[in-house]
């Protein structure tokens, strides 16, 4: 019957035989009625007709060499077929879809050395591509059916896709030569082992639902991009970690316990879905921020979208960066204080215009910063004390009490912390360190500048705090003499060594991440140099410098200078001389405005701005004035202070508002801002610019040249001083590395030894002190 059937069609049709033609309608027309009884009972029998084949067929298009027109597609989806053998003369067949029956034998395939697709889905096969292969076969599907077996597929060598789900295969094997296989899908079978892919291209993998207790056999697949192995018994994800193109991983419903099992994957930078559904590792406690902090580029996690939210508080707790971490440590410390009755600090108040002034020497543990601190302390004492720290640890041989540290058990630390005493607090090396409210506040009381050391931990801490110090790193930039004097202390094991020389990197990066974190860089491998330099700076920052280069040098260059851009010279203001009166003695010797220094340095000032400003910059200075002004009769501190929180005042705007306001020595209150106004001259930060500059440790060496030199080097060094100093930069912003002079230490703060009950003359709103509460 098939055979007729096949004559008919072909006679009626030739150009199109029985491959599915275009005359197929007519050609059933011209059946018989008895035959088409037959058809239908064969049909009916699970066999296929021509007929049925003719009214199923897709896809016209042209074949052979005459170009007949043909259909190429055939669907045949649910129709209880069993036999399917007529289709061995449709051979121009490109796309067979026969899913859904009860077929067993497929072997008419070997007819269709077109065929470029073949669903035989939902069937009764169980003879592993049983048929002859057709060369362009690509696209291969043979879920649920029967297969047990799987066997050489060498022939069928452009196979890109392969279906073998719900089969019965035991076994990976035969597919080594399948060199264009991307897609392998080998869901609810009983494989418990993973092999035979080494060699294979996949970029797509499932193995869902097999009987897998570990991910081997994958290491290769380095094209793999998506991998199913939920529904398993694994336990590990060790295996995974070479395949760096994997973007997405199914490991749900497996036996994964351990949150740490995600470092296998930590290094998988595509990985952006996970699912974990359904493993124990799920009633870890913060199993799911744990998770998104080790894999931070997962977008997708157990089949809900990683929120922004998540991330950042998954690296808050788990790593949080330094600034984060400074300022818990910053809140904690006022909360404690907050919560204790108020003292009133008043020689360490945040004046509006001039913060107390401290030098904060940092770097990693061991460079050198304690003792340079000491001697700077020491050499310059009319400017600064040390301010003595509290540690937790026993002191070192030769150490003493309250000059050195503080030395305090832990449960004392503790205590204080909760008393509120601290500003900064830091673990290192298992021990707590800290610096008081106190330990500064009896150094300003004595008129001076703290002068203190810490790691970058506490730097961080007192950034958040209204002091403002200087901040200088002293870093060292030979790795192994640095290491060599911190065994030669005898005092540290090899780790803490090694911790500490790894912080060198810590500093480094902070540096060149953060422009103008450090106020100064200075290498500390040559304790000498070190302190020479750090003196240099620490004299810019004084105005000493500049002061002793005016001294020293004849001034023929220097008035000349001067002279030149000094359309006329200018008195200091009123304000000025009244601010001048006001200093501590030190300071007015520093910044008497009848001095030379800073005659030149004003008149500079002038020719430095009157040429530059345009309407929108004297407008601003205009309102900065006018704020001024208000602040100090008391009409808007609040925004007097904003103003200046943001940015300490620098001496230009200082000068500027002197020059402009000259009612401001008869405000009686605003004597200490004029004073420290009139303190406010640039000092050489500009000058030292070379060192101030993000480190490269490679290069420090060389980059770094002691200021002397680049003052040296410097043709218009005063000019540009004044240029940075001038310009908006000068303001402490993100990106402004210039902070140059220490603020002066006002007036009214060299108040005797024992705590002041003076009320502030203008409260602070950092430092929330109430008169009242004070003890
Ligand atoms: N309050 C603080 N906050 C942060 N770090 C601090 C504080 N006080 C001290 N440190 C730093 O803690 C580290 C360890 O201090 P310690 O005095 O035990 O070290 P050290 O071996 O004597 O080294 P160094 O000579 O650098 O002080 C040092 O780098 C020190 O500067």
């Amino acid at each position: 019957m098939k055979e007729t059937t096949s004559q008919q069609f072909s006679s009626a049709s030739p150009s199109c035989c029985p491959q599915g033609s275009v005359a197929d309608a007519p050609l059933a027309e011209a059946l018989s009625c008895s035959e088409l009884e037959e058809s239908r009972e064969m049909e009916k029998n699970g066999v296929l007709t021509a007929e049925l084949v003719s009214s199923c067929v897709t896809q016209l298009g042209r074949f052979g060499t005459g170009l007949q027109h043909l259909y190429h597609h055939l669907s045949l989806p649910s129709h209880n077929l069993c036999d399917i053998s007529v289709l061995c003369k449709y051979v121009h067949l490109q796309k067979l879809e026969v899913p859904h029956n009860k077929i067993k034998d497929l072997s008419c395939v070997s007819n269709m050395p077109y065929l470029v697709i073949l669903d035989a889905s939902h069937n009764e096969i169980s003879n592993f591509f049983g048929f002859q292969p057709p060369k362009n076969l690509k696209e291969v599907n043979f879920s649920h059916n029967r297969m047990t077996k799987m066997k050489d597929l060498s022939a069928y060598s452009s196979l890109s896709k392969l279906d073998l789900d719900y089969n019965s295969f035991k076994e990976i094997i035969g597919l080594e030569q399948c060199c264009k296989l991307t897609h392998l899908s080998l869901a609810n079978n009983k494989i418990s082992r993973i092999s035979g892919l080494d060699s294979l291209l996949l970029t797509h993998l499932s193995l869902r639902g097999n009987q897998l207790e570990r991910i081997e056999g994958l290491e290769n697949l380095r094209s793999l991009q998506v991998l199913d192995l939920s529904l398993n018994r694994i336990t590990s994800l060790s295996g995974l970690q070479n395949l760096h193109l994997l973007g997405s991983i199914n490991l749900e419903k497996n036996l994964i316990t351990e949150i740490q099992e995600c470092k296998h994957i930590h290094d998988l930078l595509l990985l952006r879905d996970l699912n974990l559904l359904g493993n124990p590792v799920q009633e870890q406690q913060d199993y799911r921020l744990s998770v998104v902090f080790l894999l931070q580029h997962l977008t997708v996690l157990d089949q809900e979208k990683v929120t922004p939210e998540e991330k950042v508080s998954s690296v808050n707790k788990y790593d949080p960066p330094m600034d984060v971490v400074a300022a818990r440590n910053h809140m904690t410390h006022l909360v404690y204080q907050l919560m204790q009755p108020q003292i009133l600090y008043d020689s360490t108040l945040p004046s509006a215009d001039s913060p107390y002034p401290m030098l904060v020497l940092t770097g990693p543990q061991g460079c050198g910063k304690r003792e340079l601190a000491h001697r700077l302390c020491q050499e310059l004492s009319e400017y600064f004390a040390y301010g003595t720290c509290h540690t937790t640890r026993g002191p070192y041989f030769g150490e003493e009490n309250g000059i050195d540290y503080h030395f305090v058990s832990e449960e004392d630390f503790q205590h204080m912390i909760h008393m509120g005493k601290f500003i900064q607090t830091m673990p290192y090396g298992g021990h707590s360190y800290g610096l008081t409210r106190d330990a500064i506040e009896d150094v300003a009381r004595e008129g001076l500048a703290c002068c203190v050391h810490m790691e970058l931990e506490g730097v961080f801490s007192l950034k958040n705090s209204y002091f403002e110090p200087r901040f200088i790193l002293l870093i060292p930039t030979q790795v192994e003499k640095y290491k060599g004097h911190l065994k030669s202390r005898g005092l540290y094991t090899p780790a803490q060594i090694d911790i500490a020389v790894s912080r060198i990197e810590l500093y480094a990066n902070t540096n060149r991440q953060r422009p103008g974190f450090f106020d100064n860089v200075i290498p500390s491998d040559d304790w000498e140099e070190a302190y020479q330099t750090l003196k240099q700076v620490v004299k810019e920052y004084l105005l000493l410098a500049d002061q002793e280069g005016e001294n020293n040098r004849a001034s023929p260059d220097n008035t000349s200078t001067a002279s030149s851009h000094e359309p006329e010279e200018k008195p200091p203001s009123p304000s000025s001389r009244s601010g001048s009166r006001t200093l501590t003695s030190h300071s007015a010797k520093t910044l008497d405005p009848s001095d030379s220094s800073y005659r030149n340095y004003f008149t500079k000032i002038q020719a430095e701005l009157s040429p530059q400003k345009n309407t929108a910059e004297l407008a601003s200075i205009r309102r900065r004035e006018q704020l001024v002004r208000e602040a100090i009769v008391g009409k808007s501190p609040g925004v007097y202070s904003q103003l200046f929180k943001s940015s300490p005042q620098t001496a230009p705007s200082s000068l500027q508002h002197h020059d402009a306001g000259t009612h401001f020595s008869e405000d009686s209150s605003s004597d200490e801002s004029c004073a420290s106004s009139a303190l406010s001259v640039p000092s050489s930060a500009g000058a030292l610019s070379g060192l101030v500059e993000p480190l490269d440790i490679s290069l420090l060496g060389h980059a770094l040249e002691t200021p002397k030199d680049q003052n040296h080097n410097d043709p218009h060094p005063d000019t540009d001083r004044l240029a940075a100093v001038v310009s908006p930069s000068s303001d402490r912003r993100p990106g402004s590395n210039i902070k140059p002079v220490l603020p002066p230490i006002p007036t009214g703060r060299k108040t005797p030894a024992a705590p002041s009950p003076a009320p502030s003359p203008r409260p602070s709103p950092k430092a929330a002190v109430t008169e009242g509460d004070k003890r």
